[in-house]
């Protein structure tokens, strides 16, 4: 689906279609919604009556002209229509190449010892499914056991395969994706029907697109001002009629229509949609309008540490003895504490074991009680049959739970914790009841580009905080080195959604990205919050929009595409409302030079005649419309700058241009046009 991601603005069968669309939406039912373009095609159609039926409104002859205007007047709705119908194209396409990789696929599904081969449509939440070499994997869900090797190039369109594996941080599997090497079994999280990539069609569909409170804003004004013009236009009639002069209908008609803010209003749902599909585009779903647009004006943002800045697969690269204990005898009890740790930190204990041929008695984990890794704890480890407790964690945690034991600290657990901890790494302390063993060195690294990513988000005027479990120095080392504003160290879930209703309640929009299941109410408190495609079920449902390619740097992307939906609205508001001063210096001289000729002198745009001065300036008022069209989809080029000083380059490209540009078009349209009339 990447190829259709990238592809064209403009292509045959989408222009083909959105040509049948904009006659389609013609109809009344689907113009109201579009107050502005609505007020139009009642304006089209009392011309259209009048140039068939010239007799029966008393009108002077002048069918030719009154056609004239019915035909511009018709191309203003439908250059309207053309652009949302183009815009709501695009993301069907992306909708139609998601649903070729949802076809029916055949499940394994575990019924007690026996497998029971089912269609992938009758699989319920909560079934068990195996999974193996060369299957497709039938829904969304989590691994439950093994490790597998997946494509998911029909999602993300990228080919590189992921590891997925039961505990941790990425033990999400989506349906529709093939599972390439080893076996599999899972847990259906999602009933049919509502699986991510059902979810996704539905959303690039546009099915479910709302309008945003900034878009609803923007159209109240644009309702008022259609309402201020209209009782200006059809009051203008009888009073001028009071002094004389007879004003005739087509041309309040065509007054009315370019004077209230037709370019804004036939373009305004194109950029909201074309703002989703570009957010799509960078291989972002998001759930909403509101979260993109919420994204352009982002004030904080938080990141995690582990597997948002770092890489993420902390490894065990060392395991060292403190205080009395041997080498040995740290390593064996780091293993005993991660026999059934299936977390990547427990994992990469048990292969540094093999790595380096260390034995352990795992038979005295038999009969033992698991106590499983929890970001509340830190810690992780087993209770054994024989009464001893063996844990490993964060050395913090690890110390206080020695301590309420009544057990000493050895001397050299602080000198090297801290030494692991600037460089960067992660110390977890070894404890079997109240003795401290050792000291497990987890390995992660900083991806590669961070500093300068945080260098632009500081150009935008956006704050990262960054929050990790992990202890100060390690945070502070890692911050240093993505280049991070401001960390919080330590810190527990609720912790993160402390800071960021902080945050908020100081006024500001806070984004945040995250994976684990840790981050889930952290990322749904935030105003945009990116979960990870790899991370799990419950960080993606708490999010607002999903990274597929697993990369939280890609927060960035989705700022720069929401400020540029914001700025895209605004440049083209301040382009609609300007044009319409040189649309008073063509038609209302020459409205007035029709009843009066002698009114010459009013003519200060030297156009040819009335009649062709109305008709340029509404045949201008029309093209503008499709000639924005690639603006609207693409967005006004967006440059980390201050926002007020986007705001004054945006008043002087868009406001004094829109201002300058139909004077120019009305002119150079009025020379063309006078030769026909
Ligand atoms: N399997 C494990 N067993 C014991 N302790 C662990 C384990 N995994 C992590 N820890 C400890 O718990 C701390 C918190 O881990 P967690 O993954 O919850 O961090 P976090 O809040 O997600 O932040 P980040 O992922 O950014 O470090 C880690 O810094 C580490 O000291
Ligand atoms: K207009
Ligand atoms: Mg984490």
């Amino acid at each position: 689906m990447n190829d259709q991601r990238t592809k064209k603005l403009f292509t045959g069968p989408l222009v083909t279609e959105a040509l049948k669309m904009s006659l389609l939406k013609l109809n009344p039912v689907h113009m109201i919604k579009n107050p502005v373009m609505f007020v139009v095609e009642i304006g089209t159609l009392i011309v259209l009556l009048m140039t068939v039926f010239p007799g029966y409104f008393d009108s002077q002859d002048r069918t030719g002209f009154n056609l004239a205007v019915f035909i511009i007047l018709l191309f203003t709705v439908l250059f309207a229509n053309f652009a949302e119908a183009l815009a709501e194209g695009r993301g069907k396409a992306q909708a139609g190449s998601l649903k070729k990789t949802k076809q029916e696929i055949m499940a394994n599904k575990l019924l007690g010892d026996s497998i029971q081969i089912v269609p992938s449509t009758e699989l319920r939440k909560g079934d068990i499914v195996i999974v193996s070499q060369g299957e497709m994997i039938p829904g969304d869900g989590e691994v439950i056991e093994g490790l597998a090797s997946v494509d998911e190039s029909a999602i993300t369109g990228e080919s590189a395969p992921v590891i997925k594996e039961a505990g941790g941080d990425f033990n999400s599997v989506t349906g529709g994706t093939r599972v390439i090497s080893d076996r599999i079994k899972m847990r259906i999280t999602s009933e049919p029907g509502e699986t991510f990539i059902d979810r996704m069609i539905a959303l690039v569909e546009g099915a479910k697109r709302q309008k945003t409170p900034n878009e609803i804003a923007l159209n109240t004004l644009l309702i008022s001002l259609t309402i201020i013009f209209l009782i200006v236009v059809v009051t203008l009639g009888p009073i001028a009629a009071y002094v004389g002069v007879n004003l005739e209908i087509p041309v309040l008609i065509a007054l009315l229509v370019c004077l209230i803010p037709t370019t804004i209003g036939g373009l305004l749902s194109a950029i909201g949609i074309a703002g989703m599909d570009r957010v799509t585009q960078f291989n972002v779903l998001a759930m909403s309008g509101k979260a993109v647009e919420a994204a352009g004006d982002i004030n904080t943002m938080i990141l995690d540490k582990t597997g948002t800045i770092t890489f993420g697969n902390r490894m065990a690269s060392e395991i060292n003895p403190v205080g009395t204990a041997g080498a040995d005898e740290a390593a064996a009890w780091a293993a005993i504490s991660s026999i059934h740790d299936e977390t990547p930190e427990g994992r990469s204990v048990l292969e540094w074991m093999k790595k380096h041929d260390k034995a352990y008695d795992a038979s005295l984990g038999e009969g033992g009680q698991f106590v499983p890794f929890q970001a509340e704890t830190r810690m992780s480890g087993i209770d054994l049959a024989d009464g001893r407790l063996v844990r490993k964690g964060a050395v913090e945690a690890i110390r206080g739970w020695v301590l309420a034991q009544g057990g000493d600290i050895p001397a050299d657990l602080a000198q090297e914790t801290e030494r692991i901890a600037k460089e960067g790494g992660t110390p977890l302390a070894i404890a079997v009841d109240q003795h401290i063993f050792g000291l497990i060195y987890l390995k992660d690294t900083v991806k590669p580009g961070m500093k300068e990513r945080f260098d632009q988000l500081r150009a935008m005027g956006i704050k990262t905080i960054m929050c990790t479990g992990d202890n100060p120095f390690t945070a502070a080392t890692i911050a240093r080195e993505a280049g991070v504003d401001d960390f919080i160290a330590e810190s527990k879930p609720e912790d993160k959604i402390a800071v960021i209703r902080r945050e908020q309640a100081e006024g500001k929009l806070v984004a945040m990205t995250g994976d684990g299941t840790n981050d889930a109410p952290a990322l749904a408190q935030a105003d945009v919050g990116l979960a990870m495609n790899s991370g799990t079920t419950a960080a993606k449902e708490a999010a607002n929009m999903v990274d597929l390619d697993s990369d939280p740097s890609k927060i960035i992307e989705v700022v720069s595409i929401g400020k540029q939906l914001l700025m895209t609205r605004g440049a083209l508001t301040t382009f609609s409302i300007a044009n319409d001063v040189a649309k008073y210096f063509a038609i209302i001289p020459a409205m007035f030079m029709l009843a009066i000729p002698q009114m010459q002198a009013l003519n200060v745009m030297q156009l040819g005649s009335p009649l062709s001065a109305i008709l340029s300036a509404l045949i201008f008022n029309a093209i503008i419309i499709p000639l924005l069209i690639p603006l609207a989809m693409k967005g006004v080029t967006y440059r980390p700058l201050s926002a007020a000083r986007l705001l004054s380059r945006n008043l002087l490209i868009y406001g004094l241009g829109g201002m300058i540009a139909p004077f120019i078009g009305i002119k150079l349209i009025d020379m063309m046009v006078h030769i026909w009339i």
